[in-house]
């Protein structure tokens, strides 16, 4: 279905986000069934988009919550995500942090060095708790994907390299207050090559097995997130392909009898809902270039900027002959651009546009910038 903005939403003040919670709605479902309750854990990935009403729907739809600080615990725990279905992950995570949410009881820390498991023992022991945790490793498996959204290369800062397992297995034994349950990696966003999932799969297996031979069973593995999604054409493919991503563990991953198998999603599930919607201030025409200038800019979606990327536009308001545009924002930055020489129907002042696949990492990751006003989330 090509993509349509609620005719009341027209007059609207822009820029805007618009989530079409319907799509949401059937996109958990396309997700769960592919996950087949029991077969996999799904945990959404906060990070990608932590508004209300969508965590709301997501709870309600059975995933639980994989939060990357102690706002996000603290965020997920408000839109009633039970605590034994949140687990938090991150390379820095802050004794504050820490102590709430052991306090809460969440379900797992996903931890990533000595130094970490040190502060998780004291700090729990100083609850009169026990941590339970997944060792975060580095699998050194090539996500191939953009080098930012890498994470599971050596040369990247997350979790614990190979090398270095056997030295934190063994730190285990002096920390009474941390409880080893589990392995957690996650080698990357924005994934297309489904492959690689099979690469870390062989990976998670050796270990297993290289952890059995010295006495550890464990009863659960976290293989992260990182589906990647189709920014080019999101009309072609709104709901990810769900089933295809679960497929590559099941074949490649050797599940031992009653382990549960987690996943982390964040940017397959909310990223086809979410369109920046913005308005054209100036067209301005050199003898090089056309510009269309938006109310809209990095400040509202950083991707293009940061990473380069793309998200598909449209005009919304003109049928004209098509033309190239370079499509920025207001922003005085020359990277405060969305899109160079894209075609679009001839475009005036006023015009709607809509930026698509905004859904994900988009308003998460805004800024007040030259002293923008944050842009409204607005539901359909
Ligand atoms: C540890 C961890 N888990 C899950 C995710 C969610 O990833 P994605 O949005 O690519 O599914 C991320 C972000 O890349 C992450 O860093
Ligand atoms: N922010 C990134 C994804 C990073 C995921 C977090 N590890 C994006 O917009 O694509």
């Amino acid at each position: 279905m090509p993509f349509h903005l609620p005719a009341e939403l027209a007059q609207q003040p822009t820029p805007f986000y618009y989530y079409d919670l319907p799509l949401l709605d059937q996109t958990l479902a396309a997700l769960t069934a592919a996950a087949r309750p029991g077969n996999f854990q799904v945990h959404y990935a906060l990070k990608a988009n932590s508004n209300l009403p969508i965590l709301q729907r997501i709870r309600a739809a059975g995933l639980g919550a994989d939060c990357v600080s102690g706002g996000e615990v603290q965020r997920a725990l408000e839109a009633g995500f039970a605590p034994d279905h949140v687990v938090f992950a991150g390379v820095g995570k802050s004794d504050a942090e820490i102590n709430r949410a052991l306090a809460a009881d969440i379900f797992c820390f996903n931890a990533e060095s000595v130094p970490e498991l040190r502060v998780l023992n004291e700090l729990a022991a100083a609850q009169g708790r026990v941590a339970r945790v997944a060792l975060r490793i580095n699998p050194n498996v090539d996500a191939h994907t953009h080098a930012y959204i890498t994470t599971g290369l050596e040369a990247n800062k997350f979790g614990i390299s190979l090398q270095d397992l056997a030295g934190v297995i063994d730190s285990l034994d002096g920390l009474p207050h941390v409880e080893l349950i589990g392995l957690h990696a996650h080698i990357g966003s924005q994934i297309t090559n489904l492959t690689v999932f099979a690469a870390l799969s062989r990976k998670l297996n050796e270990l297993q097995t290289w952890l059995e031979g010295r006495g550890h069973q464990l009863p659960h593995l976290n293989v992260g997130g990182g589906l990647g999604i189709d920014y080019h054409t999101p009309d072609e493919q709104l709901i990810p392909d769900f089933a295809a991503y679960f497929g590559m563990f099941e074949q490649h991953l050797q599940r031992r009898p009653g382990q549960q198998v987690h996943v982390e999603l964040g940017r397959a599930v909310v990223a086809q809902c979410g369109t920046l919607v913005s308005r054209v201030l100036y067209v301005k025409e050199s003898q090089q270039v056309r510009f269309a200038i938006l109310d809209a800019g990095m400040t509202e979606l950083i991707r293009p900027a940061l990473y380069g990327s793309h998200h598909h536009i449209q005009n919304l308001s003109s049928q004209g002959p098509e033309l190239p545009y370079d499509v920025v924002g207001p922003i005085c930055e020359s990277s405060d651009t969305f899109a160079k020489g894209v075609l679009l129907p001839e475009t005036r002042r006023g015009d709607l546009v809509a930026i698509r696949s905004a859904g994900a990492y988009g308003e998460v990751m805004a800024s007040g910038y030259n002293l923008r006003e944050k842009a409204p989330a607005v539901y359909r």
